[in-house]
């Protein structure tokens, strides 16, 4: 069976339909044939049977014949008459038998006039005729057919009771006749014979005729439509030609459905693959680096914007944990809560410190998002980062200039002014002095004119450095503005303290500064007030102090003056 199978599954689509074609005609035209041969023995029994009564008939009719003559007592009579009878045209065997009151009455007669078998003896009891299709001695098929003689007043013209001393209605005796059927087999042979070769000559023309309409069929439904949208499909794949659409036959439902599915479909790829392209041009063109890893974290892509920022090629990066990137700046502790959000919420981001392959670590903002499929299981973790060391230079720059000058990077005078604040607190909570200090160059104008102002600027910077050193650590200077400058004192014990500063930044500024080819000597200007001596707040400290560097101004320059009340 499973033969069979493999094989009806190796043939073509054009053989299975001929063989199921072909195989149900030659079952029906088997049935016709066993109905037709049916109805022709049905026949050839039927004229047998007919045939065989009238033999019996006249058998009687000549048995009567003896009787009423006196003659039927002598068997020679008999067996002449059975001789005569059996010389007619398909009489194979005749014979008479002798019911139980005819043996009674005349005795048992010849041997052959004895029931002979089952038969004879059936139809004696029952009085009833049999048919029996039988095959004689030499091979021949036969009827045989046994009549009963039923003992009447008048069976069939004859008083048969004038003689027989027998009930009436009872069975005198029998005939059994038997047809040969040799000649009605012989034609239902060549009948036979003859539907045989019909059969097998309309079998062969069906097989061709079947052949060329399965081929027909098959070939202007099937193949022929199957071959151009296969054509249709390997262009589509050779071209990558997603564009393209199959021809589709409205007339022909099945291969004409199969191709509007497949235009579908390439449409669908086709939307699919734009969108997938416009990603990867995304993935590709995005200044921000991007890192896809598996669910084990291991990286199976990287962007152009990652190997540029990192310095690691693609190729080096495959299969690669990101934390080869780690510059050991954050904790564990961190990395253990980027994860715990992570899967708690699907995303994170932060600012990160990650090492390039050259070594060198740098700021990267960084967001991290879990992909999952539709079961819920994390499939993937995308991260985007962005280095950030310009910005964050940049922010860096913004403060500075937010509280410093460019110029002398000291303190401008934002930050001086809070730290000034910040200093009388102190100064009044702990009951100590602090002092201001307002420094205003000497004729600053001069050389600006006459060098320049980039190197008025040089000159700017180096008096700076000189003032820085004239004082503590803890002291805050500040550029208030042009060619000013302020100092703040903090934690002094008096006036003393800040002369000495101030002649001590007098006595630096005597030295001469080299800027390019030329040796310059510059003067300041200084007036101090002290708090809480001289002033009770900032504002007034500071005016107190810019009063007193206006009356070292008016005392010819170059000299420091303390504020004094008027
Ligand atoms: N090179 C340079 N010059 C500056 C800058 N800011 C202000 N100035 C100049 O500094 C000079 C200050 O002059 P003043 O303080 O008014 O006068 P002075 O010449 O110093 O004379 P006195 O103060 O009266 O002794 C001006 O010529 C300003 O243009 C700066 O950032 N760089």
């Amino acid at each position: 069976m499973n033969v069979i199978r493999k094989q009806w599954l190796r043939i073509g689509v054009q053989e299975k339909l001929h063989i199921l074609i072909q195989g149900t005609l030659i079952i029906l035209f088997f049935i016709l044939m066993e109905w037709v041969v049916d109805r022709f023995e049905v026949q050839i029994d039927r004229a047998a049977e007919s045939h065989a009564e009238e033999t019996a008939d006249g058998l009687i009719n000549g048995m009567n014949m003896l009787m009423l003559t006196g003659q039927v007592s002598d068997p020679g009579n008999r067996r002449l008459l059975l001789d005569k009878m059996s010389q007619s045209r398909g009489i194979a065997e005749l014979r008479i038998i002798r019911g139980r009151s005819v043996v009674e009455q005349f005795g048992p007669g010849l041997p052959e006039e004895q029931a002979a078998d089952a038969m004879d003896r059936e139809v004696l009891a029952t009085g009833k005729t049999l048919f029996h299709r039988v095959t004689l001695a030499d091979g021949r098929e036969a009827l045989r057919v046994v009549v009963p003689f039923i003992a009447q007043r008048n069976f069939r013209g004859t008083d048969c009771l004038a003689c027989h001393s027998a009930e009436a209605g009872s069975v005198n005796g029998a005939a059994s006749v038997t047809i040969d059927l040799t000649e009605e087999e012989a034609q239902l042979a060549e009948i036979k014979d003859l539907l045989w070769i019909g059969h097998i000559v309309l079998q062969v023309l069906l097989l061709v005729i079947i052949s060329l309409f399965v081929r027909m069929v098959i070939v202007r439904n099937i193949s022929r439509p199957v071959r151009k949208l296969h054509d249709t499909m390997a262009e589509i794949q050779h071209d990558m030609d997603l564009s393209r659409r199959a021809d589709v036959d409205a007339n022909n439902p099945d291969i004409g459905e199969m191709a509007q599915s497949f235009n579908v479909l390439v449409g669908k790829l086709e939307d699919a693959t734009a969108r997938l392209q416009l990603f990867a041009k995304m993935f590709d063109n995005s200044s921000e680096a991007i890192v896809i890893t598996d669910a084990q974290r291991n990286i199976v892509a990287v962007n152009p914007a990652f190997v540029e920022i990192t310095g690691y090629t693609a190729d080096e990066m495959m299969g690669k944990n990101p934390k080869v990137l780690s510059s050991g700046k954050q904790t564990a502790e961190f990395y253990n809560t980027m994860w715990m959000t992570l899967n708690e919420t699907g995303q994170w981001s932060g600012e990160i410190w990650n090492r390039r392959k050259n070594g060198e670590i740098y700021p990267e903002w960084l967001s991290i998002g879990v992909v999952k499929n539709h079961r819920g299981e994390t499939i993937n973790y995308i991260s985007l980062f962005s280095d950030i060391t310009k910005r964050k230079e940049a922010e860096q720059r913004i403060e500075f200039l937010a509280h410093y000058d460019s110029l002398t990077k000291l303190p401008n005078r934002a930050l001086f002014a809070d730290r000034l604040k910040r200093a009388l607190v102190i100064a009044s909570r702990n009951g100590k002095k602090t002092a201001l200090m307002f420094l205003d160059l000497d004729k600053f104008k001069d050389i600006n004119d006459r060098l320049g102002h980039l190197a008025g600027d040089l000159l700017l910077q180096s008096v700076a450095e000189r003032v820085k050193s004239c004082v503590r650590e803890s002291d805050t200077i500040c550029r208030q503005g042009g060619d000013e400058f302020m100092v703040l004192l903090e934690d002094i014990a008096g006036a003393d303290d800040v002369a000495k500063v101030a002649h001590k930044i007098i006595s630096v500024m005597s030295e001469p500064y080299q800027i390019g080819e030329h040796s310059l000597t510059v003067t300041f200007s200084i007036g101090a007030a002290i708090y809480p001596d001289d002033a009770g707040d900032d504002k007034a400290l500071i005016h107190h102090a810019d009063h007193a560097m206006y009356r070292a101004k008016e005392s010819g320059r170059n000299n420091f003056q303390f504020f004094k009340r008027a």
